[in-house]
Formats: structure tokens, sequence, C-alpha cells
């Protein structure tokens, strides 16, 4: 039987790369750099799958270069990168990686709050600076923790939160009843924005999320307030935050995610002394990353054979 015809936009992770090379007939961008636009678009001439490993775009103009592509999988739970009305429209399915990066992803995101609330990362300097001496910061127990986006991973955060003897307050586009059986409580953006001890941010970016922690949201933060972004770096206004943190509107900001991203050494951001940035490794794992790699090559798979992707985002074209 001849191979499925694929292109991987970047290298992966080596037991998805062979369960890929069993059945398929791959393309790899290896580097350097990203993969160049041109190069892309001519390799996707006669590809039948694409497995994007990091967060290339899929528009139009990538889809009507690709005639044959029978399905699209990414190595990630976020697909903001993606027009997936142009996917469906073109009877494209297209699966991402929801579920197998919860755990890891919350780990890292409270582990930037407790961090930022006990300056860790700032002792550690100060100790290879030869200055052994006490930094203080803030307790976390009994202090409210609002989150913003109480999906999986915010609920995995908010589990966190609530065994360190945090209270939890949220708010979201849905109702979250179970999360609110275990001691959550649905409040407006704007309360949550004016109550809250510790913020943290984890919506999809979306037209509707996008520029949502602006001037006017920090304005209403407390001045002692820790916000924590680890969704996409667009939901938050760069220049605000900066604004914020350096007017001290607000006590500390940790980010695991940037706009721009990567950001630039020379950044203003960079310059502040109440921040912690970390590049984008919520789910950087081994064990994490290597399961997203599997499940988005499943995706691939099943997609190639013509059977339903394990998980689907655009349901109305995976069952042909
Ligand atoms: N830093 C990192 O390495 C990672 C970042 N992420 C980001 O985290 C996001 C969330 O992932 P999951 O929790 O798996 O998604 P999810 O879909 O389970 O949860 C997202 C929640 O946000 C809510 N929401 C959407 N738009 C909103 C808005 N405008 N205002 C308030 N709530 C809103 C939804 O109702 C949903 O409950 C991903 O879309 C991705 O952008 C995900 C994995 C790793
Ligand atoms: O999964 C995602 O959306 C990421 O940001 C990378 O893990």
């Amino acid at each position: 039987m001849s191979k499925y015809k694929v292109v991987l936009t970047g290298t992966t992770w080596p037991e998805a790369y062979e369960k890929l090379l069993e059945q398929c007939e791959v393309k790899v961008w290896e580097g350097p750099g990203p993969l160049p636009r041109d190069q892309l678009l001519d390799w996707l001439a006669d590809a039948e799958g694409l497995f994007n490993v990091g967060h290339v775009k899929v528009d139009e103009e990538l889809l009507d270069a690709a005639p044959n592509l029978r399905v699209i999988a990414q190595s990630s739970v976020g697909y903001d990168n993606i027009d997936v009305e142009a996917c469906t429209r073109k009877g494209v399915p297209f699966g991402n990686t929801p579920g197998v990066l919860v755990e890891a992803t919350a780990d890292l995101t409270f582990g930037l709050l407790l961090s930022a609330a006990r300056r860790i990362h700032e002792g550690w300097e100060l100790v290879k600076a030869g200055q052994w001496r006490t930094v203080y910061g803030t307790d976390l127990y009994g202090k409210t923790l609002g989150v913003v986006g109480l999906g999986d991973i915010g609920s995995a955060v908010a589990r966190r939160a609530k065994a360190c003897g945090m209270n939890i307050i949220y708010h979201n586009r849905t109702r979250r009843p179970n999360d609110e059986q275990e001691g959550a409580t649905y409040v407006s953006f704007d309360e949550l924005l004016t109550t809250s001890d510790c913020i943290v941010c984890l919506v999809p970016l979306s037209n509707h999320s996008r520029g949502m922690f602006s001037k006017e949201q920090f304005n209403k933060m407390k001045p002692t307030a820790y916000f924590v972004n680890a969704s996409r770096g667009p939901v938050v206004d760069t220049q605000a935050l900066y604004d914020a943190l350096q007017q001290n509107k607000i006590a500390y900001a940790a980010l695991d995610v940037t706009d721009p991203e990567p950001i630039p050494a020379d950044h203003p951001l960079l310059s502040l002394s109440n921040i912690l940035i970390t590049p984008h490794i919520g789910s950087a794992t081994y064990e994490t990353r290597n399961s997203m790699a599997n499940l988005a090559a499943e995706n691939l798979l099943a997609g190639l054979s013509g059977k339903p992707l394990p998980t689907c985002v655009n349901q109305s074209v995976n069952y042909k």
C-alpha cells in the first residue's frame, strides 16, 4: 500500500515520529529557524496531511495551496493560529491536543504564582550574587484567587490553589457547576478584578479575549494584586501591563506567554523588578510533550485513513 504524503512543520517526539513513518512519507522541516512560508506552501502541493508542530498559521492561502489535504493535526490545545471556519468549509478536519497537557500546564501556572508571591527566583539570584538576605513576599493562604478562563487548565490551577488554602472565584463564558461544588464562586469580570488578590488568566485567544486585560482592567485591580498570564500573549495589552507595573497599579506579574513572543531581550518589560517571565513552557515536560505528540499523530493517522479524529475541533467534518 502506498504511504500517505505528510508535511511536518518541525521535528516531533521520536515515539510519534515512528508511528507516522509506519504509514507516511514525510517532509519534515529540521531548521535552522522556522519553516519558510514559501517552502511550506511548496511542500503542501501534494500533501494529504499536515502535522503542525508549532503554531504555524493555517489560513485560506495555505489551504488553497494544499488541494489534496485531508487532515490537519496540531500538537497543542490552543488553536488561535488555525482558521477553523476555512478548514470546515474545505472539509478538512483539524485535531488539537486537549486534556493531555492540563496538569503540566497547571503546575507551571501555579508555580509562576508561587514563585512571584514568595520571590523564589529573586532569592536564588541573590544567593548566586553572594547576598544571603531575606526577600519578603506575600502569603497565598487565605487570599482570593480569581481565575479568568476556568476550563480544564484553570480548574486544575484552582485545585492547587484550594489545596493551599486560597478562596476561588472565577469569571468564564460558561458556568462550571462541578467547580462550584468544589467551592469556586462565579463573579462578574469587574468583581473579579476588584476583589482578587491574585488573578490567573487561562482563556483561549479569540476576538472576544484579545486585549481583555488592558489599562481599564489593570486600574481596577488592587495595588497589591499579582497577575499571571499563561494563556496567550495578545490577551494582554503589553503597554498597559508595563504601565501598571511601572506605576505600581499592581504589585507583580508572572507571564508564560507574551506579546510579542518571543519577547526581545531589550523589551521594557524586562527592565522592571516586579515581573517574572518564562518562555512559553507551560506544557514543556518530557512526559506531556510526548503525550501531545502521540495524540496529534493519532489525529493525523485517523484523518488520513478516513476515520474520525480522537480530538477533532470541527466535528461537522469529522464524520464524513
Ligand atoms: N502556556 C502554555 O504553555 C499553554 C497555554 N494554553 C492556553 O490555555 C488556554 C486554555 O486551555 P484549556 O484550559 O485547555 O481550554 P478550555 O477550553 O478547557 O478552557 C478555556 C475556558 O475559557 C473560557 N473562556 C473563553 N473565552 C473567555 C472569555 N473571553 N472570558 C472568560 N472566559 C472565557 C471558556 O468558557 C473555557 O471554560 C488554551 O486555549 C491556550 O491558549 C494551553 C496549554 C499550554
Ligand atoms: O497547548 C498549547 O496551547 C500551548 O500553548 C503549548 O502547549
